[in-house]
């Protein structure tokens, strides 16, 4: 019991998702004398549902997160889990195999409503009777409803993005990621990327003239083109890519290691979606794109001020466009100047 309460103590402790999932792996682990206990995510690409490993612990090991490591990669396909894959598709609370060497493995998705985007997965060689799952679904209620306030704390309420308090860790933690090969865009099958060096990318994004949407059409009508441009940025970028909403008709979006090119294709693509999307009684209506490379050697308010000096290129030069900085410094159209650490512009 001693062992238990201090795992709700530590899991309880921690204000970050990688320190929760490592504080349920471990807590999981012990109380199921495991071989192993690993956090899945399940997500979706291209229509295809896929499992990606956050956490793990081996027996005698310590837990490790695994997200830093997993470049572009959706991850596994479900349909290598058949036992899982079913019990998801029947909303059912826990799914058992027996693997290889008399191995065990217990899957438990973790359910908000009808929807489960994260699993634990314990593998053992005992079987796991009903006394264990038992205490083991107490620890993950607790970690479900610690994940649960977690999410409310780094989401904006109207559009479900992430907020702004929530950035600057992000970009720290896609800084620290390695470059890998690109994954497909979402609904597209996978394709070689063309010829650059891979980067991560910060995009500000803008509503045009959105205050003529509030005037003309009233603020609920403002909310909903709101809700639906944060649906179009969540299904234009990859899994592994991060959208915010920075507050107002303002988003930003940090692109996973990818070419200069594939990024220009991936914004504009977004940018056209919108533009040619029939918002309900509003009609149409576009947005306006700056964007820049993320680089260590650039504090985040550097990184997003040259973002937005390109977006500001953009609004004043016709609006429903988007402008890369750096080719706006090339071109002699954006010049900076340093001073100290920082660079201004003009
Ligand atoms: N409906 C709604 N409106 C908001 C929200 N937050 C900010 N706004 C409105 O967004 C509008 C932003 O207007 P401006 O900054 O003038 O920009 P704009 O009209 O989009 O013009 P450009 O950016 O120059 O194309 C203001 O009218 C704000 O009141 C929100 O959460 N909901």
């Amino acid at each position: 019991m001693d062992s238990l309460l201090k795992h709700m103590v530590d899991m309880t402790g921690h204000r970050d998702h990688a320190m929760l999932d490592i504080s349920v792996v471990a807590a999981v682990q012990e109380l199921a004398a495991a071989a192993q206990t690993r956090v899945l995510s399940i997500s979706t690409s291209g229509a295809r549902p896929y499992l990606r490993v956050r956490a793990s612990i081996n027996a005698g090991d310590t837990p490790r997160v695994e997200d830093l490591h997993d470049g572009g990669s959706p991850g596994e396909p479900l349909d290598s889990y058949p036992e899982l894959a079913a019990c998801l598709a029947r909303r059912e609370a826990s799914a058992e195999a027996c693997g290889p060497g008399c191995n065990r493995t217990l899957w438990l998705p973790i359910w908000f409503g009808d929807k489960a985007t994260t699993c634990i997965e314990i593998v053992r060689t005992a079987p796991f009777h009903a006394a264990i799952v038992h205490t083991i679904s107490g620890v993950i209620g607790v970690y479900r409803n610690f994940q649960n306030l977690l999410d409310y704390s780094e989401r904006d309420s109207l559009t479900g993005l992430l907020n702004r308090k929530t950035f600057e860790d992000q970009l720290a933690r896609m800084l620290q990621a390695p470059a890998e090969p690109d994954a497909p865009l979402p609904g597209q099958p996978e394709r070689r990327c063309s010829q650059g060096e891979k980067k991560g990318w910060l995009a500000v994004v803008d509503v045009d003239h959105f205050k003529m949407v509030n005037d003309t059409f009233g603020h609920l009508y403002g909310d909903e083109v709101l809700i639906l441009i944060a649906n179009q940025l969540q299904a234009s970028f990859r899994a592994q890519d991060r959208v915010f909403r920075f507050g107002g008709e303002e988003f930003v979006v940090l692109l996973r290691s990818t070419t200069l090119e594939h990024a220009r294709r991936i914004i504009d693509r977004f940018r056209t979606n919108v533009e040619s999307y029939q918002f309900p009684q509003v009609g149409k209506v576009t947005v306006s794109v700056g964007f820049v490379s993320i680089s260590p050697y650039d504090s985040p308010v550097v990184t997003l001020g040259h973002a937005d000096q390109a977006l500001y290129y953009a609004k004043t030069h016709g609006r429903n466009q988007v402008c890369h900085y750096n080719e706006l410094v090339e071109r002699g159209l954006l010049q900076t100047v340093t001073t100290n650490d920082t660079a201004e512009f003009f």
